[in-house]
């Protein structure tokens, strides 16, 4: 039984300028201790504009906690107007990328193949995707939740050799939940994540498999966390919302104190 290190990411989205992340990410340093950090891996998404602050402040007193964008061009380099580089982010020593959040899909039209293309983007620059997949109400009311989960869960990790697939995170977010305040039931967060883990079976080896984290996202919060934790394919969660308030998050890591 392979045993994967829970991922607690905080998803900031477009919330708090450099000087409010250097402010938020020195109060998470100062209350999560050695044996926090052993338990769970801890990672910040900020915006791009704080990445170089945050990489600062870490270096510089060697804080465990790690950091990564929110989205990645696919492209390396060149005339791409607003764009934000793998080099760049790997520069920063970014850890992870978010890749096809449901608010990239649904605000700028990023479909399979350029989240696919944007996985491949990650991996070129030694970046960790975490690759969000998840339905809508109405995918998830004509309970069509798993096939379409999974169809983006092909999309997005189309041709990708199994040396990368073993280090992928997936985020299953059910957009229904996302800044709603409906958090799916530990059940049905289960359902999702252990299709998902089924379908990496199916695409790669049960070895592999075993070894991808999944992480739940959507209206996670201290009081909710131990309960989605508890489910045997929930390895992490992608925390939005509850992620800008420090001591709240900090809770959120000690979902087992919950
Ligand atoms: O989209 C999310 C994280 O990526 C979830 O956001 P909330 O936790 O605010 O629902």
């Amino acid at each position: 039984m392979t045993t994967r290190t829970p991922l607690m990411a905080g998803n900031w989205k477009m919330n708090l300028n450099h000087l409010e992340a250097i402010a938020h990410v020195q109060k998470l340093a100062f209350a999560l201790a050695d044996k926090d950090y052993e338990a769970v891996e801890v990672a910040v998404l900020p915006p791009f504009t704080d990445l170089r602050s945050v990489q600062t402040l870490v270096d510089g007193d060697k804080l465990k906690i790690k950091y990564g964008a929110q989205d990645i061009s696919a492209h390396d380099t060149g005339a791409y107007t607003g764009e934000i580089s793998g080099p760049m982010l790997s520069k920063l020593k970014c850890t992870f990328v978010a890749v096809g959040h449901s608010e990239r899909r649904q605000y700028h039209d990023e479909n399979d193949e350029i989240c696919n293309a944007k996985v491949k983007a990650a991996y070129r620059h030694g970046l960790t995707p975490i690759l969000c997949i998840g339905e809508g109400l109405d995918i998830r009311e004509a309970g069509q939740q798993i096939q379409y989960t999974l169809a983006q869960l092909d999309g997005g990790l189309k041709d990708l050799p199994a040396e990368q697939a073993e280090s992928i995170v997936i985020a299953y977010e059910p957009v229904w939940a996302i800044g709603t305040g409906k958090v799916a039931t530990p059940e049905d967060a289960q359902e999702v994540c252990g299709a998902i883990r089924g379908r990496l079976a199916e695409l790669y080896s049960q070895e592999l498999a075993d070894k991808v984290r999944i992480q739940y996202g959507g209206s996670v919060k201290s009081g909710n966390v131990a309960a989605i934790m508890a489910q045997p394919d929930v390895d992490g969660a992608l925390v939005g919302g509850a992620a800008l308030d420090s001591d709240e998050f900090v809770k959120i890591v000690r979902f087992r104190d919950q």
